[in-house]
């Protein structure tokens, strides 16, 4: 069973009305499935079965503390790209040996961090990169475990701006670069090699660029052989698409059944770095209708929430299914589903057929689980959304909604402007 669906003619999470969480807590508002996010990653952990596998949760995709330890109770590792996510994976219990840390910008401050905190491996990005991370081993007597990430230049076949295993991508480095990185890093006392990592994209929706990237690390691996290096981690990454419209990406196990054949015969444990595949349909927004209105061009529907809440389908003109609450007959008309905020770019959806929907209404925009909340901002001076979890026929309140006192915290009047 689906853990948002129509009973009587409104929408549940799980056990509960969403009208009923609306009712107590205000619009708009995050609303997360904790048996969707179980069994998404018990379905995505099954299908690796019987390889040696460590699935690091890619935290950038939802990164509140609740989710982190629901993962982290189910055996997760995680994938980081900050010092901030450091922090949050550590508070939220998730273990420092199954931390990988990515990101072509990492600080020496946020490297002495992950070194103290023990921490799997570096996937580290450049030379400038590695020799830092020796840098600051050494200051600190450590050896850093490192990776380093692979550009195979392979086509992900994604929006252009979630593609990252291209040769003109800032991510990773090309096959002769990384071997440099490599011969350094074996002559280096405070650097220990430990794996191969690469990420090509995220929201494919095909196999065959993950096994073309698997095949050239495979080549690569054995090439680094002949210089005497050992690799215990292949880390493919993360990338697998999910279902927001018309979309048919490959269930997990076909993945991982392609994967599992491209390994056969390597003694390797495979990373993954899964974020939306998890936690993307996990997760909705919830908003309410303020206004509607009709121009001899369009008609608009007005809700509560906008791009600050959930950017996506401003910033890649992102598909995502909106359904009304209450399931209700009601004629049918083409409308923009549009926010408040002061930009054209501030919408939902564009030339969408919904129910005739009235100011009052309910809302809900789907698949907001992955890229959602983590990254609201506060644009219009806009207080972000709360975070709610539903468990069974409970509700909890993960994340609450911000305050005004909240949005100027921080800031500050300097004495020549005072008076
Ligand atoms: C290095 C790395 N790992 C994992 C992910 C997670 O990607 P996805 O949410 O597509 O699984 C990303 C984001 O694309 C990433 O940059
Ligand atoms: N934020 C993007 C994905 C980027 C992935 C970052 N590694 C999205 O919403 O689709």
């Amino acid at each position: 069973m689906h853990h948002f669906h129509y009973q009587d003619g409104e929408l549940y999470a799980e056990d509960v009305p969403v009208r009923q969480i609306a009712r107590k807590i205000g619009t708009p508002f995050y609303l997360y499935s904790t048996a969707t996010l179980k069994r998404h990653y018990q379905v995505f952990d099954e299908a690796f079965s019987g390889l040696p596998h460590l699935i690091c949760y890619s935290v950038k995709a939802n990164s509140n503390l609740a989710v982190l330890r629901l993962f982290a109770k189910e055996g997760s590792g995680a994938d980081i790209v900050s010092g901030g996510e450091l922090y949050r994976a550590l508070k939220a219990g998730l273990s420092p040996k199954k931390i990988v840390f990515s990101g072509v910008g990492k600080t020496p401050r946020e490297m002495r961090e992950a070194l103290k905190a023990g921490i799997l491996m570096f996937n580290v990005e450049s030379l400038g990169e590695l020799k830092t991370l020796a840098q600051v081993a050494k200051k600190m007597g450590k050896v850093a475990p490192v990776a380093v990430r692979i550009n195979p230049d392979v086509d992900p076949k994604t929006h252009p701006y979630i593609s990252t295993g291209l040769k003109k991508n800032k991510f990773g480095l090309d096959l002769e670069t990384a071997l440099e990185a490599y011969l350094f890093a074996k002559e280096h006392p405070h650097l220990e090699i430990v794996g191969v990592d690469c990420h090509i994209g995220s929201q494919l929706t095909e196999i065959s660029p993950f096994v073309e990237a698997l095949k050239r690390i495979k080549a690569f691996v054995n090439r680094l052989k002949e210089y005497d290096i050992q690799i215990k981690y292949i880390d493919l990454g993360g990338g697998l698409g999910i279902v927001y419209g018309e979309e048919s990406p490959p269930p997990p196990r076909e993945y991982a059944q392609a994967l599992k054949q491209e390994l056969s015969g390597l003694d390797v444990t495979l990373i993954l770095e899964p974020g939306r595949v998890l936690v993307g349909n996990a997760g909705i927004l919830v908003t309410k209708v303020l206004y509607f209105k009709e121009t001899p061009a369009k008609k608009f529907l007005i809700v509560d929430a906008a791009m600050n809440d959930l950017l996506r389908p401003a910033f890649y003109q992102a598909y995502h299914e909106i359904i009304p609450v209450l399931s209700k007959e009601r004629p049918k008309i083409t409308v923009d589903v549009v926010g408040p905020i002061c930009e054209t770019g501030d919408f939902f959806a564009r030339d969408r057929e919904l129910p005739m929907l009235r100011p009052g209404e309910l809302l809900a925009i789907m698949s907001a689980g992955a890229y959602g909340f983590v990254m609201s901002s506060n644009y219009n001076s806009r207080p972000r959304p709360p975070e709610v979890m539903v468990n069974g026929k409970d509700f909890y309140v993960v994340r609450k909604r911000e305050n005004y006192a909240r949005l100027i915290a921080g800031e500050k009047i300097p004495p020549f402007l005072e008076k």
